[in-house]
């Protein structure tokens, strides 16, 4: 054992093997950092941080590896295997193994404890998790993937769990509201972007309901909720998980859940006339993504080109909408919905922006902050009205709806897209898909907003309590507009892919509400393959 002279923890280094190989290890225990690197050339060296270490195991040697080369000339080796995280492609992660040989079990026993002792420090890491999974998300292989990819990790890394199989839809809700919390470290869904709703209903509204906070006030300063939520992706879209993994992979998102990793994220809350209505944390859409939620939600029999088949559908439907949007700018972020800064893991734009809110609310006090500013009125005809809380990033649209949106600045940015002719809108949605951008068209505006809210035009002259809202704050608009042409029987949101028939809707976005076990997009430089070679 190494001994530091300045009385640090000492770093223990052994020569071992790996199969026939002998290596040096180390660990050092004050940077927590297992490296190795073998003893002859060409001495390839390799380091795993403590954090990223899954489990470590002692080895059983069967009598074939044992009869073979070096080792059948000596005593029955030990040995001991490290699990660890493994960088793959495309913000992947894989659990590798490595198994370090030994003729002295004594020598064997201390790298595991010491290795253990290491384990034990990594005080955010869960120990108990209450999991949901929806049998009918996505594919409907929900069920499949948690027990064939996910549970073997979760008993490998010690990790013991609470598996609910949902039997209806809003199980997992209402179970939120009735469980001892207290219990658990975190709360795993399996399913899409519907069931992260669902867990997330059910503890934001949990967490409401224990501070005695009433969610009908739409401005009601809420709760933040502290008990992480993982996702493992088995639904149709899985943009969440997409949009702050940086993929949609069950493997990685166990990994990223075992390792303990934590995520801020913004939530926003929408209300009509001082009614709650929902939360939601990637998009509220109206119009286009609107109606291809509607139309969609009839085709579920048909898996997931439900959404391919209603995008065609609604695309060539081409309906508008009239109404007016007011929205209260995010003057305290430093970012802005065109420039390149995304929103990656420590995002210092997250940060700053949350430090300015606090700032804000020591000066003007709780409630009286928030609607600081100048509200904007935009009025006009829409082909799709979107408000992306996060980039929106999913398989379908691998940037997203606005790529550099913020996961925890306390902003939305919101899309108008107003009405243009079919050619117009399908470059627009092509756009999604590939790198050009899609804010580039003269018939596309984007800000990035606090608070905003909708007034369709045929509710506005009967919606009195959102009329008075907006005479409070603009004075009396929208009383003139020409003949309308827009769809009659299509209101409905798509509020993190659920339908929310209500066309006049108040939003407000709130900063860092909830947390996941993530960690948001790795820099592409740091996302190389692990264990880092050097
Ligand atoms: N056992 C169940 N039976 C019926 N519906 C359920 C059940 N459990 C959950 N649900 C509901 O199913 C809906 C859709 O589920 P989920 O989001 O998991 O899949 P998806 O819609 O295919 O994927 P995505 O939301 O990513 O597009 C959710 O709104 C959820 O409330
Ligand atoms: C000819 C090429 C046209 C290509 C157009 C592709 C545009 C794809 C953009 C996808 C953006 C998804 C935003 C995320 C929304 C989720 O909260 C929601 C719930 O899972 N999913 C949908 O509403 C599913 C919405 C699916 C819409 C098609
Ligand atoms: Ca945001």
């Amino acid at each position: 054992m190494e001994q530091p002279p300045d009385g640090r923890r000492p770093r223990l280094i052994s020569s071992l093997a790996q199969g026939q190989r002998s290596c040096e290890v180390s660990l050092d225990r004050e940077l927590g950092l297992l490296t190795w690197w073998d003893a002859q050339p060409p001495r390839r060296n390799f380091s795993v941080p403590a954090s990223e270490i899954i489990a470590v195991e002692e080895t059983k040697i069967d009598e074939k590896q044992c009869n073979s080369g070096k080792w059948q000339k000596m005593e029955k080796p030990h040995a001991f295997t490290v699990y660890y995280v493994k960088r793959a492609r495309n913000y992947c992660w894989r659990c590798n193994e490595e198994t370090f040989w030994c003729i002295d079990e004594q020598l064997c026993n201390q790298w595991i404890n010491s290795l253990k002792e290491l384990l034990d420090l990594q005080t955010s890491r869960p120990k108990h998790l209450l999991v949901y999974i929806n049998p009918y998300g996505g594919k409907q292989k929900g069920k499949r993937i948690y027990e064939q990819k996910v549970a073997p990790l979760f008993s490998l890394a010690s990790i013991s769990t609470d598996v609910i199989i949902t039997e209806h839809a809003n199980h997992a809700k209402d179970n939120l509201f009735e469980v001892n919390i207290e219990k658990y470290d975190g709360v795993v869904c399996v399913g899409g972007d519907g069931m992260v709703s669902e867990v997330m209903h059910g503890l934001i509204g949990r967490t409401q309901k224990d501070s005695g906070i009433d969610q009908n006030n739409p401005k009601a300063p809420l709760v933040q909720c502290n008990v992480r939520i993982g996702i493992i992706p088995a639904g149709s879209t899985d943009c969440i998980c997409y949009a702050t993994v940086g993929i949609n992979d069950p493997v990685t998102s166990a990994l990223h859940i075992i390792v303990g990793d934590t995520l801020p994220l913004d939530v926003s809350s929408v209300h009509h006339n001082n009614a709650f209505l929902k939360y939601y944390v990637s998009l509220l859409g109206y119009g286009f993504y609107g109606d291809v939620l509607k139309d969609s939600e009839k085709k579920r029999w048909m898996g997931t080109i439900r959404y391919d088949f209603s995008g065609f559908k609604t695309f060539l439907s081409h309906h508008y909408y009239e109404g007016t949007v007011s929205y209260l700018p995010a003057k305290h972020t430093l970012g802005s919905p065109r420039d390149k800064k995304y929103c990656r893991t420590g995002c210092c734009i997250c940060r700053q922006s949350k430090q300015q809110l606090e700032e804000q609310r020591k000066k003007y006090g709780i409630g009286r902050d928030e609607g600081r500013g100048e509200w904007k009125v935009i009025k006009g005809k829409f082909l799709a009205i979107n408000a992306a809380n996060m980039s929106c990033a999913c398989p379908r649209s691998p940037k997203g709806l606005s790529p550099t949106a913020h996961l925890a600045d306390g902003s939305a940015d919101l899309i108008l897209v107003r009405k243009c002719s079919r050619f117009d809108f399908l470059r627009y949605l092509v756009r999604h898909t590939n790198q050009d951008d899609q804010f580039d068209f003269t018939f596309v505006e984007v800000y990035r907003v606090k608070k905003f809210q909708f007034t369709s035009k045929h509710l506005e002259d009967d919606d009195s309590d959102v009329k008075d809202v907006g005479k409070k704050h603009f004075g009396q608009f929208c009383r003139d507009h020409p003949v309308c042409c827009c769809n009659l029987t299509n209101n409905t949101w798509n509020c993190d892919g659920e339908m929310l028939n209500s066309s006049t809707i108040e939003v407000r976005v709130h900063c860092q509400l909830m947390k996941l076990f993530a960690r948001g997009i790795e820099e592409k430089s740091t996302s190389n393959h692990s264990p880092i070679e050097q």
